[in-house]
């Protein structure tokens, strides 16, 4: 993990991750604590193979300007980029394209190789990691989708609290592990609180790690049930 914090913590970097498949990284979520993350953990830009973007907030996309210019003009390189299909368009020209527009680079594909997916469809990333996008709800009328990898480990984008699709990715599909955002202090508005994941049936809390956590953690500690915390700078394996 690259960070597990909220967007406002000052404790942690933003919730951002590495996935390791075989022998590539993909790069889930590039906020704007992102850069200085991965110079910490001493990770080069030139060792992520692709990007996969949840949804248009800062914390997930504010690195983005530096990870394209670094990896254009330092590292000569364009990255994959996967990012369900309605995201696409807001990304350039609603945020990125204010930074990235010059006279040679007129579009989001100068600077990476934009791989467009499909929400609710299967997509190889790399060899060995299959995602299927599952659009969430966060921000009223904001596009914003959470992750299915191998069809057993689900990674929350932000998102307000849906027991059933919960319930439904445990009881009927399988999934063996739960990353999932959480507030700690109600109400949650945007977010999932903690209370209203306590209120999950067992066998769902037992598959849920928490994350996109804020700086009062540390009161929190032994008060989350069978649910753990997600620590960023781990590396967990499953
Ligand atoms: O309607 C809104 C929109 C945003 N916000 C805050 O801004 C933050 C943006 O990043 P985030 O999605 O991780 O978390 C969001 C919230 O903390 C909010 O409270 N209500
Ligand atoms: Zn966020
Ligand atoms: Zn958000």
């Amino acid at each position: 993990m690259l960070g597990t914090g909220s967007a406002f913590a000052k404790t942690y970097f933003n919730t951002n991750a590495l996935i390791y498949a075989d022998h590539n990284t993909l790069l889930l979520d590039c906020g704007i604590t992102a850069p200085l993350s991965l110079h910490q953990l001493g990770k080069p830009l030139s060792e992520i193979d692709a990007v996969l973007i949840s949804h248009i907030h800062a914390d997930h996309i504010g690195g983005m300007e530096e990870l394209a210019f670094r990896m254009k003009f330092v590292h000569g390189r364009r990255p994959v980029l996967y990012i369900p299909e309605p995201l696409a368009q807001p990304l350039w020209d609603s945020s990125l394209k204010g930074g990235l527009l010059q006279d040679e680079c007129p579009s989001l594909d100068d600077y990476f190789d934009v791989r467009l997916i499909r929400p609710g469809a299967k997509t190889e990333l790399l060899p060995g990691l299959a995602v299927e996008p599952i659009q969430t709800a966060h921000i009223p009328n904001k596009n914003s989708y959470s992750f299915l990898f191998n069809a057993t480990f689900f990674y929350s984008a932000d998102l307000i609290f849906n027991p059933e699709l919960l319930r439904n990715l445990v009881e009927e599909r399988g999934c063996e592990t739960i990353f999932h955002d959480c507030q700690l202090k109600p109400p949650g508005i945007v977010h999932t609180t903690l209370d209203e994941l306590l209120s999950l049936p067992l066998p769902v809390q037992e598959r849920i790690w928490l994350m996109h956590y804020d700086d009062t953690k540390p009161q929190y500690e032994g008060k989350t049930g069978v649910m753990r915390f997600v620590e960023q700078h781990r590396r967990y394996r499953f």
